[in-house]
């Protein structure tokens, strides 16, 4: 019997099929990508490519899309640094299951403040949280503006807008940074391609 946040008299139930049991069904490990950066800088494009390129390999991965979630999970949640703060501790905890439940999980989120990512990781069983910096300038993140957000930003009519009036503050160790190369962006398929290297190297796509 314990109390945990708000709750009391609660109790651990354990479950009979275990997560190595489910890895071994899938054979693969369940682990959590963590796409972080500014709106724009390719995060979903990079998770949608990812979770592509796993499927062709035969691997079981499930997207969590920041924007997604907002449509439900999060839907009453807005942008004030609290309720992002919410935000993340909420995907972090749902990519946490997903990692338990075998899937290599894709959390792609602009995620700016850095304490809150380290929290989901913290969360995580060593080694299995891997963060991806898409390390794209405003500039170039600005100039792609594939929803008018930073036009309306700049213009004042959204406030508190992630680069123009809000931080973002970059990983300091994150495990792979993606970046442009004489202001060009990778393609997503070899974006994607990096982060499966690290997966294999690391051994998230086998089961021994
Ligand atoms: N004020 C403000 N700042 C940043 N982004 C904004 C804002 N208002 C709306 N949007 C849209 O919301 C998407 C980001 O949602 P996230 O859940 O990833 O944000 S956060 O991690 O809680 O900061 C983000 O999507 P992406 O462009 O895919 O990053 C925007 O479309
Ligand atoms: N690697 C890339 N090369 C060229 N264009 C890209 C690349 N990744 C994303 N884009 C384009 O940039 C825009 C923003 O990408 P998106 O994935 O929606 O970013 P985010 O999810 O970070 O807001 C889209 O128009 C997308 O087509």
């Amino acid at each position: 019997m314990s109390t945990v946040g708000n709750s009391t008299n609660i109790f651990w139930q354990e479950s009979p099929i275990g997560k190595t049991e489910r890895q071994k069904l899938l054979n693969q490990k369940g682990c959590v990508v963590w796409i972080t950066g500014l709106s724009g800088s390719g995060k979903s494009t990079l998770a949608c490519s990812l979770s592509r390129e796993l499927n062709n390999r035969g691997k079981l991965s499930y997207i969590l899309d920041g924007d997604n979630l907002r449509h439900g999970l999060n839907k009453d949640l807005g942008f004030k640094a609290e309720d992002r703060v919410e935000n993340i501790r909420r995907v972090g905890e749902v990519a946490k299951l997903f990692a338990d439940a075998g899937l290599i999980c894709i959390a792609s989120l602009i995620s700016p403040y850095r304490k809150d990512r380290d929290a989901c990781r913290e969360m995580m069983q060593n080694s299995s949280f891997i963060e991806v910096f898409m390390n794209m300038s405003l500039q170039l993140c600005e100039a792609r503006d594939p929803k008018g957000l930073y036009k309306l930003a700049r213009a004042g009519k959204i406030k508190g807008f992630t680069g123009i009036d809000d931080p973002y503050e970059s990983p300091l160790n994150c495990e792979i940074e993606l970046k442009e190369k004489e202001g060009e962006c990778p393609s997503p398929v070899a974006m994607a391609e990096e982060v499966i290297s690290y997966l294999e190297d690391k051994g998230f796509l086998q089961n021994e």
